[in-house]
């Protein structure tokens, strides 16, 4: 249940039953029953203050990463997408920028004052705040290596600096203090030069655009690879390639991206992940596990 909010103290977009097909890159995705994206970080504290201690709270970036179940959420959802965008250098290395910032943005920023180090970002669809969560990474770049301190929120309100080793960081895993949220982060860089960082960003998204269906609605991987391993390459062989299921495709490109062909549901999308995994353990013995996250209830 949403409590009562003194709406006219906040200066953030307040939607209600919002659908979050609108909110996240399959296209996919039930309502959630409030739907916030603060004005600044000013307001976020204060519609934190307000908001009841048990109300479920889900924090969003560009949903690039995330599967929403088509009977929606059932609590709040608090959008940093083109809100947290506040972003400065601390010293000539070090960026300082908050969780809603686009990560093609934090390249771009990085480049143009010739610094190298988070040309990775530049094709990575999402926020900071996803990158943080996820640990994202591409082409032997890894957020986590860049970060040297981070701030947190907590449903409170209540902001805390924290250093990396607060955290356990893996590939595409991040575990930190329980109920905190990411609100900015420290990214250091390294000396370059404007030309070859731009360069290489062009370099990364023609690899991507080439390898990857860039185009289509999907959420990147669904898949971690296994150790040793590549999940594209199991899926591939065992025989999954364009494999369908009601609007959800294994793509014809590279076989860990599941698209949606237009009118897919969530539910079609997950139960084709479940006969990926199911045909993978069956011809190669291995349990591919999700990259992506799932929230929501079926419908
Ligand atoms: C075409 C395509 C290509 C992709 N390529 C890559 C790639 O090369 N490498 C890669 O790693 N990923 C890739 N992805 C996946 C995705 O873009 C990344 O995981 C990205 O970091 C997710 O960011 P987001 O803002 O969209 O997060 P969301 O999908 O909105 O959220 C993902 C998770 O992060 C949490 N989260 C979001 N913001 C915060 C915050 N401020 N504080 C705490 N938790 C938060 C959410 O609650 C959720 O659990 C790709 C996706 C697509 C669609
Ligand atoms: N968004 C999506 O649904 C999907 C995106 N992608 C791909 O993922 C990558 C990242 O996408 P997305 O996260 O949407 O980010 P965008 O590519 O939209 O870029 C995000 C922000 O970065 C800034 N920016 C981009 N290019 C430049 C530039 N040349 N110079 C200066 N600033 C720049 C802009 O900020 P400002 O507005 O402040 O100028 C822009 O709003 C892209 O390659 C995109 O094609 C792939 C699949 C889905
Ligand atoms: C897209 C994501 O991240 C991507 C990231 O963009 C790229 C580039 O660095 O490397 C990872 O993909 P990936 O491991 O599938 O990389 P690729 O180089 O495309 O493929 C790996 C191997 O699988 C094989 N392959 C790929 C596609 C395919 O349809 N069939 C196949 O057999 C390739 O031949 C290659 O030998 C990340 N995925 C994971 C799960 O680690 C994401 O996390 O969402």
């Amino acid at each position: 249940m949403m409590p009562a909010l003194n709406q006219q103290s906040l200066r953030g977009e307040m939607r209600f039953d919002e659908p979050l097909s609108r909110h996240t890159t399959w296209r996919v995705g039930g309502p959630v029953s409030c739907f916030y994206r603060p004005a600044d970080r000013e307001d976020l504290v204060r519609f934190l203050h307000q908001l009841d201690s048990d109300e479920p709270l889900f924090w969003l970036g560009l949903g690039s990463n995330l599967l929403v179940r088509d009977g929606g959420f059932k609590g709040t959802v608090i959008a940093t997408k083109g809100s947290l965008v506040a972003s400065e250098w601390r010293s000539d290395r070090l960026l300082y920028a908050e969780s809603g910032i686009a990560c093609a943005k934090v390249a771009r920023i990085a480049a143009r004052a010739g610094l190298c180090g988070v040309e990775f970002l530049a094709g990575i669809p999402g926020t900071l705040g996803g990158a943080l969560a996820m640990n994202a990474g591409a082409f032997g770049g890894e957020t986590w290596e860049r970060v040297v301190r981070v701030e947190t929120i907590d449903r409170f309100g209540e902001v805390r600096s924290r250093l990396p080793e607060d955290f356990e960081i893996a590939y595409r895993q991040v575990r930190g203090p329980s109920g905190e949220w990411f609100l900015a982060a420290e990214l250091e860089m390294e000396a370059g030069d404007v030309d070859a960082a731009q360069r290489r960003i062009r370099q990364l998204l023609e690899r991507r655009a080439a390898t990857q269906p860039t185009s289509q609605p999907s959420c990147g991987s669904v898949f971690r690879n296994p150790p040793g391993d590549f999940a594209a390459r199991l899926i591939e062989a065992a025989g999954l390639k364009g494999r369908r299921l009601g609007g959800a495709q294994v793509s014809e490109k590279h076989a860990n991206f599941i698209i949606n062909t237009g009118d897919a549901t969530a539910r079609d999308i997950e139960m084709l992940i479940a006969e990926v995994q199911r045909e993978v353990a069956a011809q190669s013995g291995i349990e591919l596990t999700t990259e992506v996250h799932r929230i929501g209830d079926s419908s």
